[in-house]
């Protein structure tokens, strides 16, 4: 999948999921037919970029080469951040509940608090050291990142909006991203957030485990669920500021932070294949039944980050689309399950149809590994007595992170948690046996 040169649409992003990408924001810019020169154009410093280990398969090997205005070792030492308080507070050793639990959403910020101090993170599973799991953050933000960026040494970073645009302003390129779409920024490379409509509310996934790409379809074919086309990637970008700028990152867990008298945005010229992208939801081509019984949740993964046994995800992203309901003689919403994998779920838009009531978009629920969950009792009820005829199921966007590893909640979301889930499946009719 090596794509040379092409043209950017108007847009100013690449079509295509995990190309190779060449790309440059000033002609000239980008070394032809080497990585490394002896003289890079203009006084410009080539960098590699690594998402994979040198020595990862071909197949599975992501990395960029960046040619930027100053190196990026050249900073002075990190200190521990002391804003943000409840982004990456760590995790307790307590031992971790088996119970359900559900969270109301954020409220919309106060004024005054940009994308870092409005991170909250909710539930975390593994330690970034282990190079597996994932992390589930929300956030409430109103201010742009102006004089600082961010960076996350931890893990690549799925960003799911629920609530008022994102413009991503990266190291490689502007990616902008509104309600019902997802962006993705790699370990490691720099940002900044503005928010275009003022407010805004939503997602972060964080996976510290092998990269985010798109699922095998076995007897699906060849295409379908999420199409490679429709994946974006930026065309370089980069500000020349020599103002000072604080760098905030989190490595292993913790928050870090040091000033550099620049801006770390100033990536004139970039190639590889390891970069921001992003996704329109609306465009994933849903596959349900169109006979009987309600398929796996599997059928609308949108991305896999595998773990090392095979077919057990670190983490899936999973979406519950727009789709028509047509089964014939079945209960049409998620069945009552118990799943040996852990569930961790939001609303983007509308409504879920296994919980009538109480899980509102920017709102978060918990279903560890074996707890016990399904349709809350009005659901269970309607879709029970429910005529079969073809149903739209219209104007609702949830989204899942399914990952092999029970999920912690923070101490920030155990004090947020609703009272009472568990009533939501209190008071199911006894079955009367003949
Ligand atoms: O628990 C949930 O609501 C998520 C889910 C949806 C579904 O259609 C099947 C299984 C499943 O875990
Ligand atoms: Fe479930």
């Amino acid at each position: 999948m090596t794509v040379h040169h092409p043209d950017p649409d108007a847009a100013g992003y690449f079509p295509g999921f995990g190309n190779h990408v060449s790309t440059e924001a000033v002609a000239g810019a980008l070394p032809i037919g080497r990585n490394s020169p002896q003289r890079p154009a203009f006084g410009l410093y080539a960098e590699q970029l690594s998402g994979t280990a040198f020595t990862a398969p071909r197949h599975e090997n992501r990395r960029s080469w960046l040619y930027r205005m100053r190196p990026t070792a050249q900073h002075p030492p990190y200190a521990r951040y002391d804003g943000a308080r409840a982004f990456a507070p760590g995790t307790a050793a307590a031992p971790l509940a088996p119970n359900r639990l559900r969270w109301d959403p954020l409220p919309l910020a106060d004024a005054g608090v940009d994308w870092v101090d409005g991170m909250t993170t909710m539930l975390v599973n593994r330690d970034p050291a282990d190079l597996e799991g994932v992390a589930l953050h929300i956030y409430a933000a109103n201010r742009d990142m102006n004089d600082r960026v961010f960076m996350d040494a931890d893990g690549e970073l799925l960003f799911v909006p629920e609530h008022g645009r994102l413009e991503l302003l990266t190291e490689m390129g502007r990616v902008s991203v509104a309600p019902g779409q997802i962006a993705c920024v790699p370990r490691g490379v720099r940002f900044r957030v503005l928010l275009p409509d003022g407010a805004a509310r939503g997602y972060v996934a964080e996976n510290h485990g092998s990269l985010l790409r798109l699922p095998d379809l076995g007897p699906i074919g060849a295409n379908g669920l999420a199409n490679p086309r429709d994946f974006e990637t930026p065309v370089a970008w980069f500000e020349d500021r020599d103002t000072p700028v604080q760098v905030i990152q989190k490595f292993m867990g913790a928050l870090w932070t040091m000033t550099l008298d620049h801006s770390p945005l100033d990536v004139v010229a970039w190639h590889g294949n390891l970069a921001p992208w992003r996704y329109d939801l609306s465009r994933f081509m849903a596959i349900n039944t169109v006979s009987f019984d309600h398929p796996d949740p599997s059928i609308f993964t949108v991305l896999t980050s595998p773990s090392d046994v095979p077919g057990r995800a670190n983490a899936d992203f999973v979406i519950f689309p727009p789709r028509w309901m047509v089964a014939e003689g079945t209960f049409r919403p998620p069945w009552f399950h118990r799943n040996v994998m852990s569930e961790a779920m939001g609303l983007i838009t509308g409504e879920y149809d296994a919980k009538a009531d109480g899980f509102r978009p920017g709102g978060l629920s918990l279903h560890n590994m074996m707890s016990g969950h399904g349709p809350d009792v009005a659901s269970w009820r309607g879709a029970t007595e429910a005529a079969l005829a073809p149903v739209k199921l219209d104007g609702t966007m949830a989204f899942m992170l399914e990952s092999c590893w029970a999920y912690r909640p923070t101490a920030a979301a155990l004090d947020r948690a609703q009272l009472d889930y568990d009533a939501v499946w209190n008071d199911f009719p006894k079955a009367v046996l003949p």
